[in-house]
């Protein structure tokens, strides 16, 4: 067993599980990969038994997933030390000898379930619709109830583990559905000459001109950007910048020194497709 640690968001047969697997065993093949509930996994960075942990921070179908964004804010230290960009595909898994016309329940990631929106309006619109921390706990919950009246959004990969049977494959909306997992790590990585910057601040609604005036003035190229809100009021919001750069070169360090205001979750090197 390696003396290091990273995890990521489980249990096993999540997709943060596929995307943790493909990126640690290529970056960091030493180390032991521990699947952890929401909870763990950031008390895990925090106390250091993980060195590093990876989720899922935004997705081209569902935007930011607000609730790991806000425990990423959380955290007293962040350090974004890369991004994986991956495809993936949700099949709906059920108990073996269960139908589609037995289900009541399912079960999923609450990103599960807009991004499978238009396949459950059409086929499961009465169904209840229950959140899980994961969609392989949702997996879990089935084979842990020998549930009969329900099914959960996961990947297909999670029925072979679960024991479960596949009742539908591919059932996202349309065929771009890219999630981008983050890696949340020690050191931030060297510039390499094609980074990227995630930057946060919260700024009043009146103010969010000027702000991207001024970034635009420093020279500072934005590929995206995020709001969340603050859950203090309506008049200003969290935005999250994804900028050009790295935060340890010009114009990006001149800025964050003239800027305080402005967090700085970590620069890494910007990442093509993968999986
Ligand atoms: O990793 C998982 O399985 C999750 O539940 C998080 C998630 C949810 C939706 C898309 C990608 C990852």
């Amino acid at each position: 067993m390696s003396e290091f640690v990273s995890a990521y968001l489980g249990p096993r047969g999540s997709f943060s599980s596929l995307a943790a697997k493909e990126y640690f065993s290529t970056t960091f093949p030493n180390h032991s990969l521990v699947p952890l509930n929401l909870d763990a996994l950031f008390s895990a960075y925090e106390t250091r038994e993980a060195e590093n942990i990876l989720l899922p921070l935004s997705t081209s179908l569902a935007g930011l997933v607000g609730r790991h964004f806000e425990r990423l804010i959380g955290l007293s230290q962040v350090k974004v030390i890369a991004e994986y960009n991956r495809l993936i595909y949700y099949a709906l898994l059920a108990s073996p000898g269960v139908a589609a016309s037995d289900l009541k329940i399912i079960y999923s990631h609450p990103v599960a379930f807009q991004e499978t929106r238009n396949y459950l309006k059409e086929n499961f619109a009465h169904l209840d619709l229950k959140e899980t921390s994961s969609t392989a706990e949702a997996a879990r919950l089935i084979k842990a109830g020998e549930c009969k009246d329900a099914a959960c959004l996961a990947p297909g990969e999670a029925a072979g583990i679960y024991g479960l049977k596949v009742l539908a494959d591919e059932i996202e909306k349309g065929p771009h559905n890219l999630t981008r997992f983050v890696v949340l790590g020690r050191r931030t990585p060297l510039p390499s000459g094609r980074d990227k910057t995630t930057l946060l601040a919260e700024i009043k609604d009146r103010n969010l001109a000027f702000t991207l005036a001024f970034l635009v003035k420093s020279d500072i190229s934005i590929l995206n950007i995020f709001e969340h809100p603050t859950g203090q009021g309506i008049d200003s919001h969290y935005y999250v910048f994804e900028v050009s750069g790295h935060a340890e070169e010009e114009p990006l360090r001149g800025f964050l020194k003239r800027r305080p205001g402005f967090r700085n979750l970590g620069s890494y090197k910007v990442a093509g497709l993968s999986g």
